[in-house]
């Protein structure tokens, strides 16, 4: 195994150094069963178009995975095709129509996935839950799982999106598969819908005879979660234990999502987790030695695939005329006309001076994103009714980081751009408050780091938000991949990108890159626009999402003296705020 990769890495070597330009790839690793996964793509499925190293599609994307199965056909291998949820919410290409995904969704279903569940994406808003259900979940049939989630009629009672669990034998090496699906503890569905903690579903009957039944039937089992895998993050970990209880020989892969890293955890011996990133920026895969009595490491293989056609060439050993399938050709076109239809590529404005990043700069650097938003666009937003675009009065407005999704780039400034920076039209609530309490929230908010406990990230009555998305922590980063011995010219000719530390090392990015630094950000930040030393109350701003927290934070400082139902402050879109910004001034 190890003069094998030894090769594998001399035959690298000798390649990058015969050519003047990176990338340089890492092989997939194959075994008995093979496993593509999505996860958070979030209506990316026209690639990244200012983006060379993301500038698949998703037709690129269907003609991979067509070419895989092949190769894993002829490699007498099975090979299945996994999605993790969230699939709309952070691209013009979903989030311009009503509702979201509208057009985006039938897409995403021309991938013909094996197992797919749900993202709480999915529901926070009943028409894009009606959509799952009608849609998405009636056209994948019994291959999308859902064992926690349900969906409610008109008459009050409840079914499972899709199936709550899959029991298959695979086509080629006849693995006995048990497919389960699980969406981490939220809850914030919308009435239409409702989630079943993963701590509640253990104890329930259904659950526990279904495993029972498939006791001394299984070789395999998938687990298919819109949930984190790191170990910080207890639920799939909980769930683990239990399964281990019916299952203890057996092997479990679980694929994750919801954090937006690309990561890959150890639960045991037989045990790993995947999870892929976001917005099409990643293919995950895992392969797995299901039939030999083997170690850890052989038993298991992963890659983080960049979603770029280069990176698909060289897995699928095609050429650029070799590469295209009709299917994959139709789906590129489909979504070229979509966008031209969709008038997503008229710019709107222009970004002249510098790109403004979200983490790749620290979080008070002109060219952060929220250092741009907070100390610039803010200050135009006009309570609802006003006409005044500079506000005199003094007031601080808090918005959650969580809800500025991706980089602005420079260049032309399109409606995609809006919706990629800003694609949540959520409503700005304000409380009016004595400003030595408004002072305090964001650092109450701010002060509390990312320990998930029960509740989980984004409860009702709980203090903390979800921890920002793309969120390494600085030991990760600082670590450098030791892949292949280049020498300083060579490094110095890798691109910046994903650099990922998991629990089977550093050597998991099929792409050498060098790595990006990501700069920690807070939960929230904050415009302070104060021109007085008055001591008089002030309005306290925020998005509407963001109440529950703002009240726990209130209550926090010993303030309960306010009618706890904010008022309606004004209903710009932030996104239409930024771009009338960037239209005027100069950016
Ligand atoms: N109306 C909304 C909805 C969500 N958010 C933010 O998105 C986060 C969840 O996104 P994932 O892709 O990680 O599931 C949520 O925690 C909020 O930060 C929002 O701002 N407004
Ligand atoms: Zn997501
Ligand atoms: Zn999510």
């Amino acid at each position: 195994y190890d003069q094998h990769n030894k090769k594998k890495l001399a035959d690298l070597t000798t390649r990058i150094r015969s050519s003047d330009t990176a990338p340089t790839y890492r092989n997939l690793t194959w075994n008995d069963i093979n496993f593509v996964h999505t996860t958070d793509t979030h209506g990316w499925y026209s690639g990244h178009l200012n983006q060379k190293q993301y500038n698949a599609n998703w037709g690129d994307f269907i003609s991979f995975t067509s070419h895989l199965r092949q190769q894993a056909l002829e490699q007498g291998q099975d090979l299945l095709l996994i999605d993790s949820g969230d699939r709309h919410d952070g691209n013009g290409f979903s989030d311009i129509t009503y509702p979201n995904g509208l057009v985006s969704t039938p897409i995403f279903m021309k991938q013909n996935y094996d197992l797919l569940t749900i993202g709480n994406h999915e529901l926070y808003v009943w028409e894009n839950s009606r959509q799952e259900y009608e849609l998405v979940a009636d056209y994948f049939g019994d291959k999308y799982i859902s064992s926690n989630v349900e969906y409610k009629f008109e008459n009050g009672t409840f079914a499972p999106f899709g199936q709550k669990y899959k029991y298959f034998t695979t086509p080629v090496q006849q693995i006995r598969t048990l497919a389960l699906g699980f969406l981490f503890d939220f809850n914030r569905f919308n009435n239409g819908t409702r989630v079943i903690p993963i701590a509640e579903v253990i104890t329930q009957d259904w659950f526990n005879e279904v495993l029972q039944q498939h006791k001394d039937k299984v070789d395999l089992i998938v687990i298919v979660a819109h949930t984190p895998i790191s170990h910080d993050y207890p639920e799939l970990y909980n769930l683990h234990s239990h399964l281990r209880q019916y299952f203890p020989d057996t092997i479990i892969q679980y694929f994750g999502g919801h954090s937006h890293i690309r990561d890959f955890t150890v639960f045991d011996e037989l045990s790993t987790g995947l999870q892929s990133g976001r917005y099409c920026e990643t293919i995950g895969w895992t392969s797995v030695n299901v039939k030999g009595n083997v170690s850890l490491h052989e038993r298991f293989a992963r890659s983080y695939l960049d979603f770029n056609l280069h990176s698909f060439l060289h897995h699928t050993n095609k050429s650029i005329h070799e590469f295209d399938t009709d299917k994959g050709k139709h789906v590129s076109s489909l979504i070229t006309e979509t966008r031209n239809k969709l008038n997503l590529n008229r710019a709107l404005g222009y970004v002249n001076g510098s790109n403004y990043y979200i983490d790749y700069v620290p979080i008070d650097h002109k060219n952060n994103i929220f250092d741009l938003l907070t100390s610039k666009v803010l200050t135009t937003l006009v309570p609802e009714g006003h006409t005044n675009t500079t506000s005199t009065s003094d007031r601080i407005i808090i918005i959650n980081t969580g809800s500025i999704r991706y980089d602005l780039y420079k260049g032309p400034y399109t409606i995609d751009s809006q919706y990629i920076v800003s694609p949540f039209e959520n409503l700005w609530v304000k409380l009016t408050v004595p400003k030595s309490i408004a002072t305090q929230v964001a650092a109450k908010l701010n002060d509390n780091g990312y320990i998930y406990a029960k509740g989980q990230a984004d409860a009702i009555d709980n203090r903390r938000l979800l921890p920002p998305h793309h969120y390494y922590s600085s030991e990760r980063t600082k670590r450098d991949q030791t892949p292949l011995i280049l020498s300083e010219v060579e490094r110095k000719k890798l691109s910046k990108g994903y650099v990922t530390f998991d629990d089977f090392g550093n050597d998991g990015d099929d792409t050498l890159h060098k790595p990006v630094v990501n700069f920690p950000i807070p939960n929230v930040v904050e415009s302070v626009q104060i021109h007085s030393d008055s001591e008089e109350d002030i309005d306290l701003i925020f998005y509407d999402f963001i109440t529950p927290n703002i009240v726990w934070a209130l209550n926090e400082l010993n303030y309960t003296n306010f009618n706890k139902s904010p008022s309606l402050y004004s209903s710009k879109y932030l996104g239409d705020l930024l771009t009338e910004y960037i239209q005027q001034f100069i950016i």
